[in-house]
């Protein structure tokens, strides 16, 4: 399902990923391809192992066994420039918005800018504002403090500023969560908007099945301890297997928590 001809690397790739924490395996033998142009949404059981996941693909942890790999190589690989270069190339959206508190709009957005961008403080200016335009956000909001912004002003200030260096790849954790319907549409759309006019790859994680339908166009079944199924929604409606079948069924119909897997 790449986006790109088959011989493309994939933005990200988990090969024979084991995890073991608190004294259980999380994740056992899990593989996930994460091609060019994919918005794929990672979903599962509460306590799954989906943030972790995330976290390994950041590269803010490791696996106990087993490689990711982010555009082809190891987070660990090459020198401290090279590794810099590739994390560059990746934009996180954490679920809160996670804003500094003490930084207005602007220096929240332009942040990354001044640490990592090597840019003057006069070239800064435009960019920031041109990333607010990007969410929608007004010249005016650049002042605020984020204690003063709605909760979907938030997430998408938070969005700008994962999006200031301009990466190839967001990932996102839980990006509707606390925002109330209206809102969560609002950003669905802003996000898809956002992947086909900058040509993004998006991996996100959602309990919210709403937002899965409206923003995947791939997504992968945490369950069992590894990637159960992925594919489009309606190749995942398709796999009769009992976790699966559940899932969708119990989210469709009930707004509470998912069905667990069978645990080992
Ligand atoms: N640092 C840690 N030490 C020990 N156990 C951990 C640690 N981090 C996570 N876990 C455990 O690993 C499992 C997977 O956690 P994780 O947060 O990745 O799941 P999740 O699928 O994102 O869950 P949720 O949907 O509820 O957010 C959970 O049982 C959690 O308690």
């Amino acid at each position: 399902m790449s986006t790109t001809g088959t011989t493309s690397v994939p933005v990200i790739e988990l090969r024979d990923v084991c995890t073991r924490l608190g004294g259980h395996w999380i994740h056992r033998n899990l593989d996930l391809k994460v091609e060019r142009g994919d918005l794929l949404a990672l979903v599962g059981g509460s306590g799954a192992g989906k943030t972790t996941l995330l976290r390994q693909m950041i590269g803010l942890s490791r696996p106990t066994l087993g490689e990711v790999l982010l555009f082809g190589e190891r987070h660990q690989a090459g020198h401290r420039a090279e590794r810099f270069a590739r994390l560059r190339r990746m934009g996180v959206l954490f679920q809160h918005g996670a804003l500094f508190s003490a930084f207005s709009v602007f220096d929240n957005i332009a942040f990354p800018l001044r640490e990592f961008g090597g840019l003057h403080e006069d070239e800064i200016r435009p960019l920031v504002l041109s990333k607010m335009a990007l969410v929608e956000l007004e010249p005016r909001h650049a002042g605020l403090m984020p204690a003063e912004l709605s909760g979907g002003m938030v997430k998408r200030a938070a969005l700008a500023r994962s999006l200031a260096l301009e990466p190839e790849l967001l990932l996102l954790d839980e990006p509707t969560a606390g925002l109330d319907p209206e809102r969560s549409a609002g950003f669905v759309r802003l996000i898809r908007q956002l992947h086909g006019e900058l040509g993004l790859t998006v991996v996100f994680v959602t309990h919210d099945l709403d937002t899965l339908s409206a923003l995947a166009n791939r997504v992968a079944v945490l369950a069992e301890h590894r990637i159960l199924a992925a594919g489009t929604l309606d190749e995942i409606h398709a796999v009769e297997h009992p976790f699966i079948q559940k899932f969708f069924r119990y989210h469709a119909t009930v707004d509470e928590a998912p069905p667990e897997p069978d645990s080992d």
